[in-house]
């Protein structure tokens, strides 16, 4: 296979920082072939999201269906959703298109601190999409709304966490631990069926960090194809993200929390498949 089709079902940031744009962005410099189903635009910038405006849930089945009818997709990236009535539309294409590794970041808040799902749509993504996500990627602030708790403090609340979010049906979880604090940015990977992994690496020292949610998901996405597991694939969009956060301070894209560097020349050509 010459290359593979990664799918992006998320929301437009016109910073190019967060949403489809970054996920794009992501997929071609990880050796991906990008396509998009827009969920929602966003009036947005690096300061902040000024407003939101949805898809109609039928619109964005229209393009699933139109699109998944012609073309095979090899990995799906989910980002924002927005409403319950499009949560709807996705967990229906998973199932009638057999979508395959379907990596699922349950965006919830920018880093701003906006919205960009509705606060009823929570248990529509606990019921309907985590259970049909290969792997769901919360941090922690997400998990914590998810399960209804307070958010985990610490590497071994992170753990128990990972744990209750498998019993409430999904298949894989990384918690993101980016919201902890402290010298290094630890992630922990829990599946059913294997041992959980902590992935560590250095804390970059910048305030540009709009779109690490974004790029860390949709850098899994684009690899699992190219790799033998989800470990391996989430070890590689690690070193990805952190390279890209190492190198978003060359950028100039506004005043506020600025976007990471989908910079390729320093991504090592053999790595990429
Ligand atoms: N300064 C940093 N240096 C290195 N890694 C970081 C840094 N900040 C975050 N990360 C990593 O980036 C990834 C996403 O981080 P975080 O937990 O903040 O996600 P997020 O809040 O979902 O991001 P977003 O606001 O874009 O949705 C995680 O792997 C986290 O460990
Ligand atoms: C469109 C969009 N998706 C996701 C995020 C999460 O950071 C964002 N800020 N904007």
């Amino acid at each position: 296979m010459s290359s593979h089709n990664i799918l992006s079902i998320a929301g437009s940031d016109p910073s190019g920082g967060a949403g489809v744009q970054a996920d794009l962005k992501t997929f071609s410099a990880l050796g991906g072939y990008g396509m998009t189903v827009i969920t929602a635009l966003t009036a947005q910038s690096t300061t902040g999201v000024a407003g939101v405006q949805e898809v109609p849930a039928d619109f964005v089945a229209l393009q699933l269906d139109t699109l998944l009818a012609d073309a095979r997709v090899d990995a799906v990236k989910i980002g924002m959703l927005a409403t319950p009535e499009v949560i709807g539309a996705v967990a229906k294409a998973i199932d009638t298109h057999r979508l395959p590794h379907v990596v699922l970041d349950p965006v919830m808040v920018a880093k701003s601190g906006d919205r960009l799902l509705a606060a009823e749509a929570i248990d529509v993504v606990r019921s309907e999409l985590l259970p049909r996500a290969d792997l769901v990627t919360p941090n922690l602030p997400e998990a914590a709304a998810l399960l209804g708790e307070d958010e985990a403090g610490d590497l071994d609340a992170m753990r128990a966490q990972a744990g209750r979010l498998l019993d409430l049906g999904a298949r894989r979880v990384l918690l993101k631990g980016g919201h902890l604090g402290g010298d290094t940015s630890t992630d922990l990977l829990v599946a059913a069926d294997a041992a959980p992994q902590v992935f560590t690496a250095e804390r970059v020292a910048t305030r540009n960090t709009h779109g690490t949610g974004c790029t860390l998901s949709s850098a899994i996405a684009a690899l699992r194809p190219q790799r033998p597991g989800f470990d391996a694939a989430v070890r590689d969009a690690k070193t990805y993200l952190t390279a890209a956060l190492r190198h978003a301070d060359a950028l100039d894209a506004g005043h506020g929390t600025g976007p990471v560097h989908h910079f390729h020349a320093w991504w090592p050509t053999g790595a990429r498949g």
